[in-house]
């Protein structure tokens, strides 16, 4: 495995290359009516209007495996623990690797940066100020990011209690909704034609899904309605607590979740891509950033539907999804749909429990290699039909090993033969000890279910239909 880190200026060029993906995309599609663009915050608020939603779908099961309730009472929360925890180690993982952290190559700035894009102690400007401006640029910062004030009111309606995050598309608000007294997040969108865009199309996944779903049972999260604001696209969702990635840091110290924790999350994730593939919905963003959990800890949804698509218009593209949660498919350039989501559930739940990242290649190159290392080579049928299989094989489908020399600074090449996995999934869990023998019984089971999940031939991979029914959920708690 090769784990050094990535230098800078590979850091910006994936980044760059992922950008330019999502940035085509964009411009190419005409999205879902937009509304009004005026200035102001008293436009009316209206609905995507989609025609094009599906029928109701069969409700999900009842039984759920969750946690025990008692254990969320405890700020402490044993429950997603495991023993012999200690340090957090996800910080430095995330800070460096993965190429959607950094900020150094806005293309959607609307001009170069000076600095680094992350403020972490913005300045407020005081509300007499916003008021007394009138001018739109004073809304807004350099890269188009609504500038926030606390006890705003936005929208006549919901007051901004605090800041919740900030990403690409969008800076992210807790707001107290005045009519309701309920707390919602509102995402609210760069002040940027591409992003509007992407928000609109974010829009109407998010209505097909909810109209799929109306009671709100299968785990993606639940979108209220949307309105302007000053030029920003507004989006209202339930309010929801820590992503994955800080539930990690947290209680994941070292050593991953507790493994009845990855089985309650499993299964909650399944269900949510379940639906997605009902939909006919290609998620494309899966990895732990883009899983919320409630307050308790014992709901989890799928969040940020924002690269999503209708699974008809997959175009091949080798820099969709992040890059340690991309399936093979996709960097292969092979017909690609819905179980791409299931790879990157794969990954995301091995990262979980094994509290390091499963795939940390740091080119696409160098992800195949770390996939074959773990599941054997590809077959050459599949290798026949890939778009992109001659970036990485030679004409006798070997496997051409693209890596910086870190003397010269050049890349050199040389063939690699996988002819049997030798890091499978058992072999990267070996250091996980389970504690109590009914662990290791389900360990065992969650290693069969992650090798299905990772099929490097998407045909073979399990379905979110298959999985729901998989063993390792057997014998976990009802929900309740
Ligand atoms: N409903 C919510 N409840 C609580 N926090 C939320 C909610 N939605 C988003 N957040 C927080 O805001 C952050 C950014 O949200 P999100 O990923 O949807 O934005 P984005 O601009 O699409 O980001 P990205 O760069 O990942 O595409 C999330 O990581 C999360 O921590």
């Amino acid at each position: 495995m090769n784990d050094s880190p990535l230098t800078e200026d590979e850091i910006i060029e994936q980044r760059r290359k992922r950008r330019l993906e999502i940035l085509k995309k964009h411009q190419a599609q005409d999205p879902k009516p937009i509304p009004s663009q005026a200035s102001t915050t008293d436009n009316p608020t209206s609905k995507v209007t989609e025609n094009d939603i599906k029928p109701n779908v069969e409700q999900p099961e009842t039984e759920r495996p969750s946690f025990d309730k008692q254990h969320y009472n405890d700020e402490n929360d044993s429950t997603l623990k495991r023993p012999g925890s200690s340090e957090p180690i996800f910080e430095k993982v995330s800070e460096g690797n993965d190429e959607d952290e950094d900020e150094g190559d806005d293309m959607f700035a609307d001009s170069p940066l000076p600095t680094h894009k992350k403020r972490k102690t913005e300045k407020k400007p005081s509300a007499v100020k916003r008021s007394l401006a009138g001018m739109q640029d004073t809304w807004d910062d350099v890269e188009g990011y609504y500038k926030v004030i606390l006890m705003e009111e936005l929208d006549s309606r919901y007051l901004v209690q605090s800041n919740l995050g900030k990403g690409m598309f969008s800076s992210v608000v807790n707001v107290l909704d005045q009519k309701t007294k309920a707390s919602f997040a509102i995402k609210i969108i760069r002040n940027n034609e591409v992003m509007y865009k992407a928000g609109m199309k974010e829009l109407s996944i998010l209505e097909r899904l909810q109209a799929a779903d109306p009671e709100g049972r299968r785990h993606i999260i639940r979108y209220d309605r949307y309105f302007m604001h000053k030029n920003h696209l507004c989006m209202v969702f339930e309010m929801l607590s820590l992503n994955l990635r800080d539930i990690l840091k947290k209680f994941g110290r070292n050593v991953g979740l507790n493994i009845k924790a990855i089985q309650v999350y499993a299964y909650q994730m399944f269900t949510a891509l379940q639906l997605l593939e009902e939909c006919n919905i290609i998620h494309a963003d899966i990895k732990p950033d883009n899983m919320l959990v409630n307050e308790k800890r014992n709901i989890l949804k799928i969040c940020d539907l924002g690269s999503a698509s209708d699974a008809a218009e997959n175009e091949i593209t080798p820099y969709l999804v992040s890059r340690f949660y991309r399936a093979p498919e996709i960097i292969l350039g092979y017909p690609y749909s819905c179980p791409i989501d299931t790879w990157s559930v794969g990954c995301s739940l091995f990262e979980l429990y094994a509290g390091q990242i499963l795939f940390p290649g740091r080119s696409n190159n160098q992800m195949l290699k770390l996939m074959m290392e773990c599941k054997g080579k590809f077959s050459h049928k599949m290798l026949k039909r890939s778009q992109f299989a001659f970036d990485n094989f030679d004409e006798n489908f070997n496997f051409i090993n693209k890596e910086i020399d870190h003397i010269s600074g050049q890349e050199t090449h040389r063939i690699l033969n996988f002819n049997k996995p030798a890091r499978d999934i058992k072999f990267r869990l070996k250091d996980v000890v389970a504690s109590t023998n009914e662990e290791v019984v389900i360990q065992q089971v969650f290693i069969l279910l992650l090798e299905q999940c990772l099929e490097l031939n998407p045909e073979k991979r399990i379905t979110p239909k298959q999985a729901l029914k998989h063993p390792f959920f057997k014998n976990s708690r009802p929900f309740r």
